[in-house]
């Protein structure tokens, strides 16, 4: 059987990087897709960065399985990035909530790890990342996305808190998705 998409989501801020690199150190054989994205490279975070041109050229190419666009960039999951979903293993992936609905349509067994925090924590946590200035901030937390209305009912969605310590989140997600693993 393929393995896993799992689409990490959930508004800017909420932990969802810092989540999946807990997740993967507490579980090694787990993936997590590397993002082309058309941004700076940054040290805070593995990514693909690509100019507009590159991003273009490499969409029209088909080197991407889902692309999408927020905040002006443009993301993709690029197809080698998920070549372990063919040999039964599973992969994390930071997704746009708006992106769900084409990713259910391309992957049969997409699961979705919806993170959530007060928006006390959220603004907090942008300040302190210091990547965006206070005017991207401000519109990362007024962009209101809640999960698609065209998400398959059979989608399975894992709602996790994160508002405290990521471990504890990282935890709490993998006891979800691997319950044999918990149970042992
Ligand atoms: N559970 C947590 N407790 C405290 N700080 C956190 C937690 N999760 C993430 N952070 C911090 O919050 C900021 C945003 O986290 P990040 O993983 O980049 O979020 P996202 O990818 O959802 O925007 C980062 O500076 C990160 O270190
Ligand atoms: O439609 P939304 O669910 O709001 O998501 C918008 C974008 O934000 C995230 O990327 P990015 O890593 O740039 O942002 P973040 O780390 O601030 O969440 C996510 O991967 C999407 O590409």
């Amino acid at each position: 059987m393929s393995g896993r998409l799992i689409a990490v989501v959930g508004p800017s801020g909420v932990g969802k990087d810092t989540v999946m690199a807990e997740m993967a150190a507490r579980r090694p054989g787990l993936h997590v897709a590397r993002r082309a994205i058309t941004r700076p490279a940054a040290a805070s975070e593995p990514f693909e960065p690509l100019s507009e041109a590159a991003f273009a050229r490499r969409e029209a190419a088909g080197d991407f399985a889902l692309a999408w666009r927020a905040h002006g960039l443009a993301y993709a999951l690029p197809v080698p990035e998920l070549a372990g979903l063919a040999e039964g293993r599973d992969a994390l992936a930071n997704l746009s909530r708006r992106a769900l609905g084409a990713a259910a349509a391309r992957f049969p067994r997409l699961v979705v790890l919806a993170l959530e925090a007060p928006a006390e924590v959220l603004a907090a946590r942008l300040a302190g990342r210091g990547r965006e200035s206070a005017d991207e901030i401000a519109a990362r937390l007024a962009r209101a996305a809640p999960l698609p209305a065209d998400l398959p009912e059979d989608v399975p969605v894992i709602r996790i808190d994160n508002s405290g310590p990521p471990g504890a989140a990282a935890e709490a997600a993998l006891a979800a998705l691997y319950p044999e693993r918990a149970a042992s």
